[in-house]
Formats: structure tokens, sequence, C-alpha cells
């Protein structure tokens, strides 16, 4: 099955669904003492463990029925008990999403079948199959429906426990369900905090390394009436098709599947970001595009090549990996940013390939040179996205409790500015690929909001005067207006692109050799926004950064201070444009950088 375009042409940056209720539902095992598990909103204050939480009064009435009918009290119980083998085993969402996927169609057995249930693919033969089933996901799946089997006889109150649980097709179909349909759901943060399994008007859509399309969440307690019947009124751009429609249009009507559809919980809306023309298949990425899997098929491979010698690769990217996760260990589990900073330039600095040169008599010769990693390749953007975090991180931390942002000490400063420096160089990197392939388009809006709020907090962050905040771009007074351009022409899209491009391109002109001063790495990239220096020889970029006393410096930073101010206006507001296209106005995403533009005083 596969989801089509019913329109003649879909701009991008259109919703193609109603925000749409999951099917079922589950927050992570870790999440489940501090987020309402019916609406997955955060809980304030956290409140002392129990077994599941609820924000309010309604979500308590909307779901608990379900958490008791499904049995996931059961399994919940069962694995906290001292006597169960199961106790510290790891996280229990996907059986539990499975557990009330089954509840929802109590009413519906005929939707429940091993290929498929309300509609949705299982994929069960496959993830079984003796040939393409790894032994991790067939004991997965095999101990998830014993246990869900038990759960379930358990709330029946069954006396022949052991007889129920032979037959677990049903529980393994369900947990398949989950396996192949269920998504990530983020928080504001980025943290994945649950998953949830929606209806067919959503599961039927298709994967792609180029999609048409995204998806946002939209976090709701539960809705009242009104809300609801409006909702439901917002239409469908996209239908099914393939060879099974019929049969599955025939489920998806079922009455007693509609019953199975919650009222409350995470919904998914999903929206174009490229004009899409009628009968078109519609498709999203499963996963993050920027990620390995994806990256070559999206952006080519960056070799690692040397005069037209290409060195090994698999070797050079295992011990690099190996590097990062390090420095990563050093920044999440011991806390220290500094060491984690230390180790990712020392790695995104030396050379990666040295012990591979040693027998071949021409790479011998090309020893003393030294190979930098890529800097769009994947684990670079995954290095320069922890540096941008744990520098940011550092600078916080330097600053005495009662200086206030706007009082920083000079270390704190430095450390601020290089962090601006990675989420410029971040968002330019994302850009350049994004210009290649507009599948990215959701990426390189993070990026640039990101980058933006960096350079205003910079900006910010030595408050002598306030001449600073002067913006004479033409664009940046007409930004008001490019918030209701939610779904531009496409024509209109790449106007102002253009314009925003050229206008940060002037600026980061202006202040790039302010913002990387004193970084060894950042010293190596001459341009984070215009790759075109990129050339065969990445040795000669080196060491052009001429030393700058810290009184020149500073002298520098009142001058540059309305540049860099500038230059994060334009990324905020080039972020927020693509922000509004993927995720549409009032997103979690839009709402928080436009507070920043306005706290400025730009808006
Ligand atoms: C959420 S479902 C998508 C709808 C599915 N095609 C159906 O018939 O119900 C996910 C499953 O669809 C299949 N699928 C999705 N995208 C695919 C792609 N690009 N190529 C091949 N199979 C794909 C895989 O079996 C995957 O596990």
């Amino acid at each position: 099955m596969e989801m089509r375009a019913i329109d003649d042409v879909i701009e991008m940056g259109r919703q193609l669904t109603p925000a749409l209720p999951p099917l079922s539902h589950a927050l992570h095992d870790s999440f489940l003492h501090s987020h309402c598990s019916a609406c997955f909103s955060p809980l304030h204050p956290p409140p002392p463990p129990s077994r599941v939480l609820y924000c309010s009064q309604a979500c308590s009435a909307s779901d608990s029925p379900l958490h008791t009918s499904s049995a996931e009290l059961q399994l919940l119980l069962h694995r906290q008990s001292p006597s169960s083998a199961a106790s510290d085993d790891g996280d229990t969402s996907d059986v539990r999403a499975a557990l009330r996927l089954l509840a929802a169609l109590r009413d519906a057995p005929s939707c429940c079948g091993s290929q498929r249930i309300a509609g949705l693919l299982t994929n069960r033969d496959t993830l079984l199959a003796p040939e393409t089933a790894t032994s991790g996901i067939l004991a997965t799946i095999q101990s998830g429906a014993k246990a869900m089997a038990a759960a379930r006889s358990s709330q029946k109150g069954s006396s022949d426990v052991s007889e129920d649980m032979k037959a677990t097709t049903l529980e393994e179909a369900a947990l398949c369900a989950v396996l192949t349909n269920a998504v990530e759901v983020q928080d504001s943060e980025g943290r994945g905090i649950g998953i949830a399994i929606y209806g067919t008007d959503f599961s039927w859509i298709n994967h792609s390394c180029s999609p048409n399309a995204c998806y946002r969440f939209q976090f709701q307690s539960a809705l009242d009436t009104g809300t609801l019947q409006s909702l439901r009124a917002s239409r469908m751009w996209i239908s099914p098709s393939g060879c099974d429609v019929k049969m599955d249009n025939g489920a998806i009507g079922f009455s007693g599947l509609r019953k199975g559809y919650a009222e409350y919980g995470p919904r998914i809306m999903v929206r174009s970001i490229k004009p899409i023309k009628k009968g078109m298949e519609v498709t999203i990425a499963y996963t993050d595009l920027l990620q390995p899997k994806n990256f070559h098929a999206v952006s080519g491979d960056f070799p690692l090549e040397r005069d037209g010698i290409s060195f090994n690769q698999d070797e050079a990217i295992e011990r690099l990996t190996d590097g990062i996760n390090d420095a990563v260990a050093d920044y999440l589990s011991a806390g220290d940013a500094e060491s984690c900073c230390l180790k990712l330039e020392e790695l995104l600095t030396v050379r990666v390939l040295d012990e591979g040169l040693k027998t071949d008599t021409r790479k011998i010769a090309l020893r003393n040179h030294c190979l930098q990693l890529h800097p769009l390749h994947y684990l670079s953007i995954e290095a320069h996205t922890i540096l941008a975090s744990a520098y940011k991180v550092r600078g916080s931390r330097l600053a005495p409790p009662s200086t206030g942002v706007d009082r920083v000490t000079w270390e704190d400063y430095d450390l601020t500015r290089i962090s601006a420096a990675y989420s410029l160089l971040l968002a330019g990197a994302v850009h350049h690929l994004f210009c290649s392939e507009s599948s990215l388009i959701c990426s390189a809006a993070n990026f640039w909001a990101n980058a933006g709020e960096s350079l205003l907090k910079l900006a910010r962050s030595l408050a002598w005067d306030e001449n600073y905040k002067t913006c004479m771009c033409s664009l940046v007074n007409q930004s008001e207006a490019y918030y209701h351009l939610s779904h531009p022409s496409y024509a209109d899209f790449e106007r102002i692109s253009n314009h925003f491009r050229n206008c940060v391109t002037h600026h980061v002109r202006e202040v790039w050799d302010f913002l990387r001063h004193g970084c060894p790495y950042l010293r190596g990239i001459r341009d984070p926004i215009d790759f075109s220096w990129l050339g065969t020889n990445l040795d000669s970029c080196l060491g052009i950064v001429r030393n700058v006393s810290r009184h020149e410096l500073l002298g520098q930073t009142a001058e540059g201070r309305p540049m860099v101010f500038q230059l994060g206006v334009h990324c905020a507001l080039y972020g927020n444009f693509l922000l509004s296209i993927c995720y549409g106005e009032g997103s979690r995403s839009t709402s928080h950088i436009q507070g920043i533009l306005r706290s400025e005083e730009t808006l």
C-alpha cells in the first residue's frame, strides 16, 4: 500500500492530513514517571514515582480504562516483581503499545490477521522468517509476545495461563505491526520520549531517501468536542493506492476500528516539503537523512582520498566513530565538556589514516601530509553538532550565578563565541547539502534557527550599548510577511532563499575570522557557508589566521557586534521561514524562534 496526491498541484508547506490521533501509544519506560501517559506532556513538578501518571483528571479518565483493560498494568506489575526474570530487561514501550493496539481493536477481531492488523502491515512473515530474522529481533518478538500473552491471561483471570500462552500468533502479529509502523515521538528538545502507531492515513506512507513530505507532532491533553470536530473537518490531500486498496479500505472504515482511535495522545500531521503533482506518491523519511545509511544516497560519498589514492574508508570510519563515541561519553556520562571538545577537535584535525599507509610506497610518500575529515562528511556534522553544544554548556558553566546573561567573563564569552561559530558552520554545511537535496529542508531549518539563536546570544552578551540592534536589510523589515508564507510558491521560495543567502554570505565574510579566532580546528575552515574553497588541498587552508591579541579582539568585538547581531537575525529569520514550511505556523519550533526574535525587537 502507498499514499498518492489527489490534487492537481500541492505546493510545498501544505498540511496534507488532519492532525491524526494515535491508534496506540506508549511512553518509553524512562519517561513513565516524568510525563503524562495519555498526552505525553511533562509533569510539573514530577510527582513521586508510581506506576502510570497523568497530568489531569481528563487525561486520566481518557487513558486509565485502556491502561487496565489492555493488560499494560499487569505487564508492568509483572516486570517490577522481584521474582520476574524480565524485571531488569530493556524498554517495554513496544510491547505495551502492542497490548494497547489489541485492546483498541477488541471489538473488531476481524481487523486482526497475521499479515495486517487494522490495515497496518505486520511484516510478521518477514520479521520471523529464519533466513531474514536476526537472532536479536526474533528473540525480541518471541519473548515480547509471550510477555503480552501472559499479561493478557492474567488480566482475564485465566486459570490456565500456560494453555493461553501457547497461541501467541495474535500477540506476535501486533508486536510486528508496532515494529513496522510505530514512530518515535520527540519532545521539544528532540528527545525520543515514546512511540505512537497511527492509522492507515499515516501508516500507508512509504519511506524515501528523497521524500516529498515530513511530519510533526501536536501535543494536547484531552480535547473538547468543538476542537475535535474542527480537527476532523480538516481535509486529506492524499489517498491510498495499491493492489489491496479495496480490502484495506474496508478495514479502515470498520466501525470497531474507529472506536479504537483514541481522542487523546500525540497527534501527527503530514506536510509537503516539495511541490507534489496529482497522482505522485507521497513519501516521508523513516530515518534521519543526515545519518550514514541515507547520507550517501542523499549527498554522495565524500571519499578520504588524496592524489587519486583512496584509503581504507571502513577502517578509518570505524576509528573516527569510536573516537567520537569516546568524546561523547566524556560529555554525557562524565559531564566533562572540556575533554569532549579537546578530543573531538584533535580527531578532526590530526591525520586519520597514518597507520594504514605503511605498506604502499605511494602512500608512504603521503604520510607527512595532513588528511582531514571532509567538513561535509556525516561524521564531521555529528562532531560539529556535539562541539556546538559542548562549547555552549562550557560557556554557561563559567558564568557566576550573579552575573546574568548580559555580563559574562571573557572566558565564558570566548566559549560562547566558538559555540556560535560551530552552529554557523553546521547551518552552512547542511544548507550546502540541502541545495542539492531539498528533502533536507527540515534539518537545514533547525540548524539555521540554532545558528541564529547562538549568534543573537553572543551579540547580547557584551552589553555596553544598545545601538547594535540596527538591521538595514529590506528582507528583515519585511520578515513579518514571511510568517504567513508557510506554503509559498516555488518561485517565492527561491526568491526569498536567494536574498537571505546573499545577505548571510556578506555578513559571514565580515565576522567569520572573529568568530573562529583561537580555535585550532576552525582556523582550517575558510568559509562556513561557501564551500568552494574545499579543493584538493585542505592543508593549504591551515594557519591562515594571524594571532590577534585580546586587545584587538576587544576592538573587533565592539565593531563586530552589530554584524554578529545582523547575521544572527538573518539566520534566525531564514530558519524560521524554513521551519514554517516544514512544521506550519504555530508549531513549537516556530513559536520558539519567533519568541527570540520578538525579544530582540526585530518583529
Ligand atoms: C509503515 S509501512 C508503509 C506502508 C506499507 N507499504 C503497507 O503496505 O502497508 C512500512 C513498511 O512498508 C514497506 N516499505 C516502506 N517504504 C518502503 C520502500 N521505500 N521500499 C520498500 N518497502 C518499503 C516496508 O515493508 C516497511 O516495513
